[in-house]
Formats: C-alpha cells, sequence, structure tokens
C-alpha cells in the first residue's frame, strides 16, 4: 500500500515515525550544548521513559509507530548500501570529522548494521578508535574535541529533516550545521526501505537545494494550502522553490501560505508558535502578532503565463485562515491564555507544539496546564504525556513526530 498520504494537520493519524533518544543525548557536554542546540543535558533513562510512554500513548489511540533507526536498519541491508551511506555520511560530516574519515570508515564498518548505525547517532569518541600515527600538522596540533564524529541528539525530532506533504516528501536542507546530517536518514529510507523503495515517491524540495527549510515550518493545513515559516531556520528562498515545484507537479496544493515569524531561538519553527487542532482552531503564541494584531503574510499561487508564481501579500493571520480554508470563522487559542508570564513560560516549553491526532484530539506535555485547560474549555480532547527531559531539547510533541499517514480529512 502506498506509504505516504498527509493532506491535513488533523486528519485521523495512522502511521507516524518517531525516534527513541538513545547516548546521543549522554554525550552532550556543558561545551558543546549551544552548538548541538540543547539548553540542559537529559538523563538518559528518564527521556527513555517519557518517550516510551509517548510512544504508548499514540499506540493506545491505534498509530502504527515506527522507528527510524530500525527503517535504517532494514534499508541497509548489503554491504554496498552500508558503504554507501558511511561514504555519503563522513563527506557530508567534514567539519564533524575532526581526524582521519578512511579510519572511521573502517571503524563504522567492522560494526554490524544496528550497530554501525547506533554508533553514527551517538557519535564517534577519538579515544574510541585506535591511536593513529600523527604525521600533519594539523593532527599534530589537534584541539580537545573529544569527537571524531559528533553525536546526533536532535534527531528525536524527527518532525525537521523531513516532511509529508501530500503523497510526497519534503527533504530537508537543514539550517544548522549539527543537524545537517539527519536528512541523510530519510533520503536512505526512501531509496533502500521495500515500504518506500518500490513506488517512486515525489520530492518537493532535495536536500541538496542550497536553502534552508525544516518540517517544523511546514504545515499541511488542507489538501489545497500549506502554511510554511519563513523562520530562523527556513528561507523565503526555499519556501518558494517548494511553492514553485508543488505547482508545476501532480499535488493538490493550489495555495502556499508563508507566515513570517521573530528569528529567535524561542520560536525556531512556526510549529513553535502556531498549530492546527480542529477544522477551524489553532493554538497561537501571541507574541507573533505585532502591537495592532497584525504580521506578514504572503499567498503563493500558480502565476499566470509564464511566470512561475504569483505573490500576494496579506497582515492578518485569522483573516488569511478564513480566506484560504473557506471558513466563516476561526478561533486561535492563545497559548498560556494570553498571560504574559504563563504564556511566555509555556511556549518556551512548547505548550503551542501540539500534535493532533484526530480533528480536536491532541497530544501535549503535562507541564503546560494552563494552555491545556483553555484547549479543553474550546472542546478539544486533551491527552497529556511526560516531558521533563524531552522538553530540554526544545520541542514538543509536532516536533517529535513525523506523520507518514494520516486519513482524508474528508473521512473524519
Ligand atoms: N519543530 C521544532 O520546533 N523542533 C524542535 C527542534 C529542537 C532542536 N533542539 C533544534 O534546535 O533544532
Amino acid at each position: 500500500m502506498y506509504p505516504i498520504h498527509v493532506d491535513s494537520e488533523i486528519g485521523r493519524l495512522q502511521t507516524v515515525m518517531l525516534h527513541r533518544p538513545g547516548k546521543e543525548v549522554e554525550n552532550l557536554t556543558p561545551d558543546s550544548l549551544s552548538k548541538l542546540l540543547f539548553d540542559d543535558i537529559p538523563y538518559l533513562p528518564a527521556i527513555q521513559k517519557e518517550h516510551d510512554y509517548f510512544a504508548n500513548t499514540l499506540r493506545n489511540r491505534g498509530i502504527e509507530v515506527l522507528y527510524l533507526d530500525t527503517l535504517m536498519v532494514e534499508s541497509l541491508s548489503d554491504k554496498e548500501k552500508r558503504e554507501t551511506f558511511v561514504d555519503q555520511l563522513l563527506s557530508e560530516s567534514k567539519q564533524m570529522v575532526n581526524g582521519s574519515s578512511q579510519l572511521l570508515k573502517e571503524y563504522l564498518l567492522s560494526f554490524d548494521t544496528k550497530q554501525m548505525v547506533s554508533e553514527v547517532i551517538s557519535g564517534v569518541l577519538k579515544k574510541d578508535l585506535p591511536e593513529q600515527a600523527k604525521k600533519h600538522l594539523y593532527e599534530i596540533m589537534a584541539d580537545h574535541h573529544p569527537f571524531y564524529l559528533d553525536p546526533m541528539p536532535n534527531l528525536y525530532f524527527t518532525r525537521d529533516p523531513a516532511a509529508a506533504i501530500g503523497n510526497g516528501i519534503s527533504l530537508n536542507k537543514m539550517r544548522e550545521p549539527a543537524r545537517r546530517r539527519e536528512s541523510l536518514f530519510m533520503q536512505f529510507i526512501l531509496n533502500y526501505h521495500p515500504r518506500f523503495s518500490q513506488y517512486s515517491i515525489p520530492l518537493w524540495i532535495n536536500r541538496d537545494y542550497p536553502f534552508p527549510i525544516e518540517g517544523g515550518d511546514e504545515l499541511v493545513l488542507s489538501d489545497k494550502v500549506l502554511a510554511i515559516g519563513v523562520s530562523e531556520r527556513t528561507s523565503a528562498r526555499a519556501v518558494e522553490k517548494i511553492a514553485v515545484n508543488l505547482f508545476k507537479s501532480n499535488s493538490t496544493i493550489e495555495k502556499v501560505v508563508a507566515v513570517e515569524i521573530p528569528k529567535c531561538r524561542a520560536f525556531m519553527h512556526l510549529d513553535t508558535v502556531f498549530t492546527m487542532i480542529d477544522h477551524d482552531q489553532f493554538t497561537i503564541h501571541p507574541e507573533i502578532l505585532d502591537k495592532d494584531g497584525n504580521m506578514n503574510i504572503f499567498i503563493l499561487e500558480k502565476g499566470e503565463d509564464d511566470e512561475p508564481v504569483s505573490i500576494t501579500r496579506r497582515d492578518n493571520l485569522a483573516d488569511t485562515l478564513k480566506e484560504v480554508l473557506e471558513l466563516p470563522e476561526i478561533n486561535l487559542i492563545p497559548c498560556g491564555g494570553g498571560d504574559e508570564i504563563a504564556s511566555a513560560r509555556e511556549q518556551w516549553n512548547d505548550g503551542s507544539n501540539t500534535l493532533a491526532i484526530a480533528p480536536g484530539v491532541v497530544v501535549t506535555y503535562e507541564r503546560n496546564y494552563v494552555s491545556n485547560q483553555i484547549m479543553r474549555e474550546n472542546g478539544i480532547e486533551v491527552i497529556e504525556v511526560l516531558s521533563s527531559e524531552l522538553v530540554r531539547g526544545r520541542g514538543g510533541p509536532r516536533c517529535m513526530s513525523m506523520p507518514l499517514k494520516r486519513d482524508l480529512i474528508s473521512k473524519n
């Protein structure tokens, strides 16, 4: 059965891809936190327990949970594919490979596939490899960085490296060097995993496109409308590129709504400040609006004649949503109820980062009790999950999940 279908943010979730955090989060140190985009070091047994709780919450609702590392191991079924993967990984890890590529290649290929994938994710310490003869100045004067290959602690945010849109994939060039290798996994899974490789799955944008785009900014509002944040992580160029590609293909997307949000760490992606939770209800962090309640929004549509795209400006989010979704009314639910302190605190803790598993049914962090209560008062079913350690990576349930299949919205 064709493995990808996402034509909304809210259709009943059928299949999702997660990554259970592993040793890579234990390889964070105070010195590497900011480079590796964490605010603190999670305690591994506790973050795994919380992640398992999240995965079980989804399973209990009948959702099929796939794990990225398992898919990857199943994709690298022969020696040639393993070697191709290691070659590509090492060539893309130039800044991280703080030593000899050849030595690392031999080291990684000495393991079985499962262990190799786990080593790549958790990072390779210099002390794990045999000491090599130091001949070159850069080796003799080596810095004190402990890793040959840096860990990939952000991998449990499976939302960002790739996103399913309709029956295709946005395979993303990620903005931060610490995360760039992550989308390589999905490239190999699409090319080689039997669940995907037998189909010709369209790529709406590819990871070799030079300007960044990340899945946390890509929100499928309907089969015809895609919203994309222009943010700290996603460039206006990539938004236009994916729009043009969608318009000239067999995709059903007719409008791409580019929403500009402040470029700062707390608001790194659109889904940290805005998510869809029902046909006509959304969470929003009020601080993305200016003092008049406006923001910078552009609608991209297929151009006339030879123009690949036409662009028109809007400034009101609620009005734009009503227009593109053809709804008479919509409800924007403010994170933290709009209270100055509660909304800043709960947005920081991903209170706006809800994962809808069906129309009006969302998974959220239990710590964001103000936002959760307000959603309930608006008729939303809120399923809470644990978050003390998961939150330290600055992402919530939407960031931690990559939907592969949802029911068609009309069926719900
Ligand atoms: N969609 C999201 O907002 N994902 C959260 C990503 C957090 C990760 N530490 C990062 O900075 O990329």
